[in-house]
């Protein structure tokens, strides 16, 4: 990896005439990032020239003309979005590298091989470095086609992030350029090839600092989380690359960057295939609090608009999920078994209060009538077989007009079937005008919303019926309660999910496109269809309407119930896959039910696996502590290495009479220590009371619910009560876990009675 790539001497102080060695590489890396910013000034100038020209054009008016301006106007916007936008760091990386293979050069215009030709190193050691590349968010041509950027995910950029000492590759040297709009603030170099005296231009190579993954891991933490296009690492360099075929399957521990990766991945694969991907990327994270922290990433990479970051209780249009469920209930809703509760009570919610039980209708001037028993056996046979019960509604009512037909003694009366067939069928006209039909109809197999049939199980007696064998009486008590609240919780949007495949969807208006008074004038539309949505208006909708997505990444996979990898499966029937997780941080309590219902969303894909190992979050004194909870939640699972430490110990302190003041106290002292974020972890029933306790802080600080910490990261963490976070649900072991690995510097524990905190302050749980 490149970040145990040698350390070398700090030559950088060395004194080079008035200048020191640092300075003149910073003006180097200065100079070239002027170039580059002289030419995107020119490309912008190209590209509001062609907006221009675009617009001219449209006064043409051909049908023909406006296509292509739109055409025109599409490209050149994303064009000057991109170009406009100054990101910190357009600039970030560069590679020296050794005389190639072969002489083959590769569309960027950098030359494609990866080993050295055979006389690129002399006997004496000796080397000169044939090619520099710099490494930015964008890919920059000279007008000569030479490249003055690379793009970050181009196959030339592939080098700065997997070359390491062992296997360097071309690169002699990697550096980390550090930049703000147009100004070069420093460099920072690995070198891969410290045997070697290379030489540029004439003058040995300089290497400067001390290590630009350090530096990118020790700084403080805010609300949201950065890229890593810096200092992506070898091995996660892999699972970003890996050819989007089946489904990737990434492993990792805590802070091994399985959310970052998969961010990258996501734009990686856009730059990659943006035609295949314009299917659109779906990102499923486990809570809106892991959507709002992770959604700048992708535009500081340049890309938006064909990636949607959806939190698990966002799937479902029109419903949010805003409560929690206890765990008991959360076991019962999200596990497969609700599938047949959900099946019966959508053909039982047909029979709702109010369903008629008599039909009387006048057909050829005879009154005819159905009883009850009549029509639930009509309906029994019609809701024979799997079909959605909403697609069945024109089947019942054939059945109904056959056993009309039956009763009305008109069958016999003509022995030519064509005769007979419009008797019939005009006895048919006759019943289905009659606004009594309608209106039984109607009211009879009316047309059901999943929220209805969701609605209908909030009744214990009903719910009790439709989950007999399935759930037990305390099960039924308990979920019907809680679908009596006000509002959804994660687990609901998955049943409401469910239920509408189990309904069938209903039949989507089409929307009516608002007409230009001018083309009615002139009767031009009929003329133009194109110009009935721009290719703007066309991806916005087509983004909106989107229920099936190209590729499908989860994150936090480990967490995900059987009924919602039904309800993400759904989402990527035709899809590639990257699946991020960690066994270990799993709160479902159930993992092997979990993970046959996932294999039966991802179906006989192949699977490529991928294992992230070092923990980048966390420092070594925290990452120890963590692994004791690891060795009780996962016996024998490898937890994976920190990549630093800092010397500092985690903090252990036992509750006097108020835990409130306690950790009001103690928050306030980590404010005090560290310049971001504090994030205090309470178990998901304190979690108000918590909120209350901090209140007046100011905003560095948050209370969260252990289950809310999932996947986010704080400068420190206090963990309040670890027996009250580990008794709280089965899984509880492994949600103490992840909330012990929030901190990227500093971890304080505070315990109550229950711990059995010792004479330090350690409690039970957490003791060798
Ligand atoms: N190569 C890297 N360079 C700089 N920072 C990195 C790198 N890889 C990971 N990080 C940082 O490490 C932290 C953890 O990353 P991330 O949240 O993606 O890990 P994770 O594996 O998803 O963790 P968890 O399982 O706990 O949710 C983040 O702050 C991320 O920016």
């Amino acid at each position: 990896m490149a970040a145990q790539a040698q350390q070398v001497s700090a030559v950088d102080s060395v004194p080079d005439g008035h200048d020191s060695v640092r300075e003149r590489e910073i003006r180097i890396e200065q100079e070239h990032l002027d170039r580059v910013y002289h030419r995107l000034e020119e490309k912008i100038h190209e590209a509001e020239f062609l907006m221009n020209d675009a617009a001219r054009r449209g006064q043409v008016g051909t049908p023909g003309a406006l296509a292509e301006r739109d055409a025109q106007v599409f490209r050149a916007g994303i064009h000057l979005n991109r170009l406009h936008s100054e990101y910190e760091d357009f600039l970030f990386g560069r590679i020296d590298l050794l005389l190639g293979k072969d002489g083959k050069k590769g569309p960027d215009g950098a030359y494609t091989a990866v080993e050295p030709a055979e006389g690129a190193v002399r006997e004496d050691g000796t080397a000169d470095i044939a090619e520099t590349l710099h490494i930015g968010r964008m890919g920059v041509l000279d007008e000569d086609y030479t490249p003055l950027v690379i793009d970050w995910r181009a196959p030339a950029a592939a080098p700065f992030y997997r070359s390491t000492p062992v296997d360097p590759g071309r690169v002699v040297r990697r550096r980390v350029i550090r930049s703000k709009g147009r100004r070069v603030l420093g460099v920072e170099d690995d070198l891969m090839r410290p045997e070697l005296t290379a030489r540029l231009d004439g003058r040995e190579l300089a290497v400067i600092g001390d290590g630009a993954l350090m530096a990118a891991l020790g700084r403080s933490r805010g609300h949201t989380m950065r890229d890593i296009v810096a200092s992506i690492q070898a091995e996660q360099d892999l699972v970003i690359r890996a050819p989007a075929a089946s489904v990737t399957y990434v492993e990792g521990g805590p802070g091994t960057g399985k959310t970052a990766v998969a961010l990258h991945r996501a734009a990686y694969l856009l730059y990659q295939d943006r035609r295949r991907y314009a299917g659109g990327i779906l990102i499923v994270s486990p809570t809106p609090l892991l959507v709002a922290y992770t959604e700048g990433v992708l535009p500081s990479l340049g890309e938006e608009g064909q990636v949607a970051i959806r939190a698990m209780g966002s799937l479902v249009d029109g419903a949010e999920a805003t409560l929690y469920d206890s765990p008991s209930v959360a076991r019962a809703k999200g596990s497969s078994r609700m599938l047949k509760v959900l099946r019966r009570a959508a053909r039982g919610a047909l029979e709702r209060n109010g369903s008629p039980d008599r039909l009387r209708v006048v057909a050829f001037g005879r009154r005819l009538e159905l009883e009850a028993e009549e029509l639930a056996e009509i309906r029994r046979t019609a809701l024979g077989g799997t079909a959605p019960v909403n697609l069945l509604r024109p089947r019942a009512r054939k059945l109904l007009l056959d056993a009309l037909w039956g009763r009305s003694g008109a069958a016999g009366r003509h022995t030519d079937p064509e005769l007979a067939a419009e008797l019939r069928s005009s006895f048919d006209e006759d019943v289905t005008s009659e606004d009594a039909f309608v209106a039984f109809l109607d009211a009879w197999w009316p047309e059901l919303t999943p929220r209805e049939v969701l609605a209908a199980m909030a009744d214990d007696k009903r719910l009790g019926r439709w989950s007999r064998r399935v759930l037990n009486p305390g099960e039924v008590r308990k979920v019907a309660r809680s679908l009596q609240r006000e509002g959804y919780s994660v687990h609901d949007i998955a049943l409401l999910d469910e239920l509408q495949a189990i309904l069938g969807a209903p039949a989507r208006p089409r929307r009516k496109r608002e007409m230009d008074p001018l083309d009615q004038l002139t009767g031009l539309q009929e003329l133009m269809p194109v110009r009935e949505e721009t290719q703007w208006e066309r991806a916005e909708r087509l983004a909106q309407e989107r229920t099936e997505y190209a590729h499908v990444i989860v994150d936090e996979a480990q967490d995900l119930t059987p009924m919602q990898w039904r309800m993400v499966g759904r989402r990527g029937r035709h899809a590639t896959w990257t699946i991020v997780g960690d066994p270990a941080q799993s709160s479902w309590s159930d993992p092997d039910e979990a993970a046959a219902a996932r294999d039966e969303a991802l179906g006989s894909r192949p699977r490529r696996r991928f294992r992230l190992t070092v923990n980048y979050r966390n420092p070594a004194e925290i990452a120890d502590l963590a692994s004791r909870v690891l060795a009780l939640a996962m016996p024998g699972s490898e937890p994976p290495s920190a990549v630093r430490s800092t010397g500092v110990e985690p903090r252990f302190t036992v509750a006097g009479d108020s835990l409130g003041q306690t950790v009001r106290e103690e928050a306030a002292r980590l404010l005090e220590r560290v310049d971001g974020t504090v994030g205090v972890v309470v178990a998901m029933q304190r979690r108000e009371e918590a909120r209350r306790w901090l209140a007046g802080l100011g905003d560095r600080v948050v209370a969260l619910g252990s289950l809310e910490a999932k996947g986010l990261e704080y400068d420190a963490t206090l963990v309040v009560s670890p027996a009250e976070i580990a008794d709280e649900s089965p899984a509880g072991l492994r949600v103490l876990y992840v909330a012990l690995t929030r901190a990227t510097q500093q971890l304080t524990v505070v315990s109550g009675q229950r711990d059995e905190p010792d004479a330090a302050g350690v409690p039970d749980l957490l003791r060798d």
